[in-house]
Parts: C-alpha cells; sequence; structure tokens
C-alpha cells in the first residue's frame, strides 16, 4: 500500500519582502521539513474514497473539501490513473504555519506520482503543487531549500539532518490571508549567506508581529521554548500559531516537549531531516 509521510514543515526563518499586485506578498524563506507528519496512503480502487482518521481529524470538518481530494482531482486531470481510495491520518495542528495541508497535498501528489510512473521532477507535477499553494512546491521536494517569490521558486541549501527539534502548538488556529494582511509592509531586508544555523539564528520571521496581534498567546510559546536549557533557535513557524526551537541533542528536545505540555496545547519532540 503506497504510504507518503506528509513531513510538517518549518520556516527557519520567514522574511516578507513585498506586497504583490495580485495579493500575495514576495518571500525569503528558509524551508525545513522535520520528521514527524501526517501520513497518506493511496491505493487504486473500482471506485474513489478518501477517510480521515488520527487526532486532528475533527478539526477538518469532514471528508468534503480536502487538499488532499484536491490533489487527487489535479493529477487526475493532467496524468490520468483512475479511481483511489486514499486515507489521511491526521497527527498535525491545522492551519498553524507547519503546512500540514500543504503537506498533505504534496504526500498525495508523491504517491500517485509513485503509482503512475511520473517523475517527481515532472514540470507538470510542479505546475500541479504550485496552483494547489505557495508551500506545495516546497513540500513537494521535502529538501531544506530558500525559497523565494511567494515561496515557489526553490534552490536546495546544505540541511541539519538529524537536529533535535520542538514543535508547540497552543491550540489556536490563525488564518494566512489574516496574518499577511497585518504585514506593516516594512522590508528589513534579505536573508543572508552562510552556514544555515547562523543565516536562520540572524534571520527572523516578520509574520510573527502580525500573528502575534491576532493570537497573543503566540509570544508566550516563543519565549517558553527560548528558556529551555540546550536551545539553539527559538521562533514561530509560517504564519502561526505553531512554534520550534531546534536543541543540541535529543535529550534536552524531549526535556523541552515535556516542559512545554499544557493543557490544549501539542507539543512534540522530533529531528529535521
Ligand atoms: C506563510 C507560509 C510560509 O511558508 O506558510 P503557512 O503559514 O501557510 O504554513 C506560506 O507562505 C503560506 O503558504 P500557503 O499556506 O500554501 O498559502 P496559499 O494557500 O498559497 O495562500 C493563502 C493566502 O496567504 C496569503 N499569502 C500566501 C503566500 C504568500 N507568499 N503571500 C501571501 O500573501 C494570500 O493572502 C493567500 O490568499
Ligand atoms: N489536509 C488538510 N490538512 C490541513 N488543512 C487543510 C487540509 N485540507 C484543507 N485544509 C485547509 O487548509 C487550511 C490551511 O491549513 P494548514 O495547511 O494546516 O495550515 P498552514 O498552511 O497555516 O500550515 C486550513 O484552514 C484547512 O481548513
Amino acid at each position: 500500500m503506497p504510504t507518503e509521510i506528509a513531513h510538517a514543515k518549518l520556516n527557519l526563518a520567514l522574511h516578507v519582502r513585498a506586497r504583490r499586485a495580485d495579493g500575495y506578498h514576495e518571500l525569503e524563506t528558509l524551508f525545513a521539513f522535520v520528521e514527524a507528519g501526517d501520513v497518506v496512503t493511496v491505493d487504486p480502487a473500482a471506485t474513489a474514497s478518501f477517510t480521515i482518521h488520527g487526532p486532528f481529524a475533527a478539526l477538518l470538518g469532514g471528508e468534503g473539501d480536502n487538499l488532499v481530494t484536491r490533489a487527487a482531482a489535479a493529477f487526475a486531470a493532467q496524468f490520468g490513473g483512475g479511481a483511489h481510495a486514499i486515507t489521511l491520518e491526521k497527527n498535525l495542528p491545522v492551519a498553524s504555519g507547519i503546512g500540514g495541508g500543504s503537506a498533505d497535498a504534496a504526500a498525495t501528489l508523491r504517491a500517485l506520482a509513485g503509482l503512475h510512473n511520473v517523475a517527481l521532477d515532472d514540470p507538470a507535477l510542479f505546475a500541479i503543487a504550485d496552483a494547489l499553494g505557495s508551500d506545495v512546491p516546497a513540500c513537494l521536494l521535502g529538501i531544506t531549500a530558500l525559497g523565494r517569490g511567494r515561496g515557489e521558486q526553490l534552490a536546495a541549501i546544505p540541511g541539519l539532518p538529524g537536529m533535535a527539534a520542538v514543535l508547540v502548538n497552543p491550540g489556536v488556529g490563525v488564518s494566512t490571508a489574516q496574518v499577511f494582511r497585518g504585514w506593516d509592509g516594512v522590508d528589513r531586508g534579505p536573508i543572508g549567506t552562510g552556514a544555515l544555523l547562523d543565516i536562520a539564528r540572524a534571520g527572523r520571521n516578520d509574520l510573527e508581529p502580525p500573528a502575534r496581534a491576532v493570537a497573543p498567546v503566540i509570544a508566550e510559546v516563543v519565549a517558553a521554548l527560548a528558556a529551555q536549557p540546550g536551545v539553539a533557535l527559538a521562533r514561530m513557524s509560517g504564519s502561526g500559531a505553531t512554534c520550534f526551537a531546534l536543541f543540541e541533542d535529543d535529550a534536552a528536545a524531549q526535556a523541552a516537549a515535556a516542559a512545554l505540555s499544557r493543557p490544549g496545547w501539542w507539543s512534540i519532540a522530533t529531528r529535521l531531516i
């Protein structure tokens, strides 16, 4: 049964550079992925079906409109391949800045591409990902990369595989569009050059102030992560509200995840891939 992990995405830094006429924003972002993720399974079937289960399934409001089924429909329109039985194990919080929906769509495309002998670097597959959302091309590749444009212009960069990471979501969903609308319009400059951890630490997430205005608890989460022993970087990811921290070792990450376990909060220790 073709199974793909929809790895959670982190924005180790996210610089908003300009507002565009098409309603999107010009970004520079350091994309990284962690081991933790949703799980998508795709099987050829006589009739199409889609089921969601897992800890955050209820937050998706049923099996109707979903980035997984949208990805499957776009794949079928382009490449054919017949009907599929698709399941989604929803382990990641929804609308949370770690690209859960984007990662699910990308995992669906990877599974279908594998089943139907479509190369992962097929430009038509990339075009489907691009049309599904700004983060879907990055999730399709699933590698550490510098993203430009609205996030779809990708250049691979050396990552930090195995580095310990903690993800914490304070249980509030925030709208990506609303957070972008709250950006103050000030271009604070590009991401630097050098080793990933150095340029990430020297960078910032320009969406953190507008996200904090929507969900003030984000400031508390970042401060709590930054105060943990062994922390190398603590920041909000994407448009929030999930925050992450990178740690010297797994033991420090596990201790931090335990220290940040509060009622209504989701926290996990994982690793960069
Ligand atoms: C902020 C980021 C950073 O990686 O991540 P998330 O918070 O979603 O995880 C992404 O840029 C989000 O990408 P994605 O979630 O795919 O967004 P899309 O569906 O393309 O766009 C949703 C809305 O966000 C705004 N948007 C998105 C991307 C961008 N570069 N500029 C924008 O202004 C637009 O208002 C758009 O209508
Ligand atoms: N499979 C999916 N998983 C998560 N969200 C989905 C999915 N399909 C559609 N969505 C919708 O996409 C929106 C963005 O979700 P998500 O990708 O989790 O957030 P973000 O892009 O902020 O990380 C949510 O509001 C949700 O309703």
